[in-house]
């Protein structure tokens, strides 16, 4: 598969929200006219999306909505589960773990690491993973986790994996000046993908000896995806002071 623009698959994302809305509504078929409207982009660029990933619809007919929502969840990896640990269980670490968005989407949380011996021990409730992604189902009780401390993450890892429930995705919520030792931490305990919401850049760890771009081999292959909430409001207040700056992308337009 060509390589596939960041804009499209966040778009994925959008779309499948849109038709998860349409489910909800009891809507059976949409056109991508439809999607376009709702998710404000152009009908064009609704089918250049999606044709990265193969035929959804028929021509002239449009696209059966479970039938799309059942492709995008399968393109996206939705259709899985995903073992993740949340690392900083401070006030952001807490709200990610109580929020049960994520356990909708098989995002389980299997660990909550952090390094204060006050918080060390004490148990936070997580949501239950849900066995379906339909999420019309009622939601399960939470479970109860217990905050570990970081340094035993890589046995923790170790275990997990024994069992066949390898950690998958480690949420990296320390302060800045941490975050690097964090994610080292990760890293060195086998996780390959890294949802960094820590304001500073994460850099692969290099060969020891070896030029600077020649990448460690514990950091091969890692993925980490930055999250910043203020990089939207920086955009949106550059937006409302500039709103005729406001455009597609000129990938967008027809
Ligand atoms: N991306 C966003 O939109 C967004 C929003 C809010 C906060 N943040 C960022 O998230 C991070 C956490 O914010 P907060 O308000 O929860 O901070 P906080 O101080 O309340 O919590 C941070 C926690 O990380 C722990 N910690 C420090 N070093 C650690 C390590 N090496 N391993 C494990 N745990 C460690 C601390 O003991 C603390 O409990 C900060 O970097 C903050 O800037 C991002």
């Amino acid at each position: 598969m060509p390589g596939i623009p960041t804009a499209a698959v966040s778009r994925l994302v959008t779309y499948l929200r849109i038709l998860e809305e349409l489910e909800r509504a009891q809507t059976l078929t949409t056109s991508s006219g439809a999607l376009a409207g709702r998710a404000q982009v152009s009908a064009f660029q609704v089918r250049k999306d999606l044709a990265y990933f193969g035929r959804f619809g028929t021509r002239g007919m449009g696209y059966t909505v479970s039938v799309l929502k059942r492709e995008l969840t399968r393109v996206l990896g939705l259709n899985r589960s995903w073992n993740v640990v949340i690392v900083g269980m401070g006030r952001l670490g807490q709200a990610v773990a109580h929020y049960p968005g994520a356990s909708e989407y098989q995002f389980g949380y299997v660990g909550l690491f952090d390094v204060k011996t006050e918080l060390i021990g004490k148990h936070v409730d997580v949501p239950a993973q849900r066995e379906q992604v339909s999420g019309l189902g009622q939601a399960p009780p939470p479970r109860q986790l217990r905050i570990e401390h970081i340094r035993d993450l890589a046995d923790f890892a170790q275990q997990q994996r024994g069992c066949q429930q390898a950690i998958d995705m480690g949420f990296l919520a320390v302060p800045p000046e941490h975050a690097q030792s964090a994610a080292q931490s990760l890293v060195e305990a086998g996780i390959k993908g890294i949802l960094n919401f820590a304001p500073t850049l994460i850099q692969p760890r290099s060969k020891e000896g070896g030029p600077l771009q020649e990448i460690s081999d514990e950091w091969r292959d890692v993925m980490v995806e930055n999250v910043d909430f203020l990089v939207g409001m920086k955009r949106l207040a550059f937006y409302m002071l500039n709103p005729q700056l406001k455009d597609q992308d000129p990938e967008e337009r027809t």
